[in-house]
């Protein structure tokens, strides 16, 4: 497959074998600006290569870039699992960057998972310019949370058991539970196993990461895994003694806010940080004093790709609303070019004319809930052919609960 941005033919892209592995992830690497990675790091990082998912671009006789994605699924609205595919290790040598060659992997890659059949795909972006021409749309944001936990005053106790696990039964505890967790709502995602390897296996002795289950009846309903990071209490270099929370799952309201109240009981911790939160997680209604709880980050989550976009619009549900055609533009996947009618029942191609017209990217940011359909033609990201249609395509696409994925990858 030749590269083919503005004409330019210089470089070749193929998938690539396990003997490429290593200089595919030092490639990446060293796009981020990181030494390849030592031996013990390399061993996790190479389970996470799989078969037919990396692909390489070759020029001059050698790799000049990368990406790759890892096998998944991801609930939708109405609680339907579709296959995803996730994203990531996106890299072009920087002698190579801005002569298309990102570009050529990507229309590479998009066609591939489409044909493996992945119904969506979704990344986290390093920076907000790049995906968007390939037509992945932000669909669901996370917030970061800044506890002054000296200050927080929790309202009530733990009242179901939390005990911390240790090694291989933290883990093995933590993998059930999430995997009966998710994907449930709406944008959250199965987790690949090599990604309990690479996120907290490896983590566990650099960082010193505990894992805290909650269990009431003596049934385990939820865990935490947290790291704290020392603070230095110098007069002259003050730093807080951080507890981070890496992730947190719960089965119910009871075991989420105790887990939460155990983390904030954890001594000698002066700040709790919580990156990579759902939008609507009430944390700060724990307290006794809710300013102690600060959003000190509200973030782009996933970036969504609707790789097919009939199967993606027919495996969500709809609300009971007056239907509405909508034509969606893909300059990378013509094939899911055309017009859709939406309705309760769900989502047909129609040649019927269109109510709404926008670009598979604005779709793919409408499809988990997270935007409205009016918010985006307000901001001039949709064209409006039908006066009303936005409001009647929101009345049909609206959600419970925001979605959220709380996986980083
Ligand atoms: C999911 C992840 O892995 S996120 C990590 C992404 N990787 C990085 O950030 C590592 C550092 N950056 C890089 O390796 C490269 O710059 C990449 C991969 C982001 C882009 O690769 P390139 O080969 O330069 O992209 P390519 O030449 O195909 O660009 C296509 C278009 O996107 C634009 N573009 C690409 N990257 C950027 C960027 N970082 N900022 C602004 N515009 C960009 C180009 O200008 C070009 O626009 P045009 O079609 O109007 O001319």
């Amino acid at each position: 497959m030749p590269g083919d941005h503005a004409g330019v033919t210089d470089h070749d892209i193929r998938v690539l074998d396990d003997a490429e592995y290593r200089a595919a992830h030092t490639l990446f690497r060293g796009t981020l600006h990181y030494p390849p990675a030592p031996d013990d790091q390399w061993k996790y990082a190479q389970e996470t290569y799989d078969a037919g998912r990396v692909l390489g671009a070759f020029a001059d006789g050698g790799m000049i870039g990368t990406v790759q994605s890892f096998p998944s699924a991801m609930a939708v609205p109405g609680g339907a699992v579709v296959r995803h595919a996730a994203v990531s290790r996106v890299g072009v040598r920087a002698d190579w960057t801005r002569r298309g060659v990102l570009s050529a992997l990507q229309r590479a890659q998009l066609s591939a998972m489409r044909a493996a059949g992945d119904v969506v795909a979704s990344l986290r972006a390093s920076e907000t310019a790049i995906y968007g021409r390939f037509g992945y749309g932000v669909a669901s944001r996370y917030k970061h949370l800044r506890i002054d936990r000296r200050r927080a005053a929790p309202r009530s106790r733990v009242a179901g058991r939390v005990r911390l696990v240790g090694g291989e039964e933290g883990e093995r505890i933590a993998r059930g539970l999430f995997d009966e967790l998710s994907p449930v709502r709406a944008g959250t995602i199965s987790r690949w196993p090599a990604w309990w390897g690479i996120s907290v296996r490896r983590v566990v002795g650099e960082e010193n990461l505990r894992v805290a289950v909650r269990s009431a009846g003596g049934v385990d309903d939820g865990y935490a895994i947290y790291k704290v990071t020392p603070g230095v209490h110098d007069a002259s270099d003050e730093k807080p003694s951080t507890l981070t929370v890496m992730d947190l799952w719960a089965r119910s309201a009871e075991a989420w806010a105790d887990l939460w109240l155990f983390v904030l009981g954890v001594d000698l911790v002066d700040r709790v940080e919580a990156p990579g939160r759902p939008v609507d997680e009430p944390v700060e209604w724990l307290l006794g004093d809710r300013r102690a709880c600060r959003l000190a980050d509200l973030e782009d989550e996933s970036w969504l790709r609707l790789l097919d976009v009939p199967a993606a619009l027919a495996a969500r549900a709809y609300r009971s609303a007056p239907s509405v055609v909508v034509a969606v533009r893909d300059a990378y996947l013509p094939e899911n070019a055309g017009s859709y009618r939406i309705s309760a029942e769900g989502a047909v191609r129609t040649g019927e004319a269109a109510d709404l017209v926008l670009d598979v990217d604005a779709l793919a940011s409408v499809y988990l809930g997270d935007v409205s359909f009016g918010a985006l033609a307000g901001t001039r990201r949709l064209e409006v052919a039908t006066p009303g249609a936005a409001a009647r395509a929101d009345a049909l696409f609206a959600v419970d609960e925001v979605p959220w994925s709380g996986t980083f990858f």
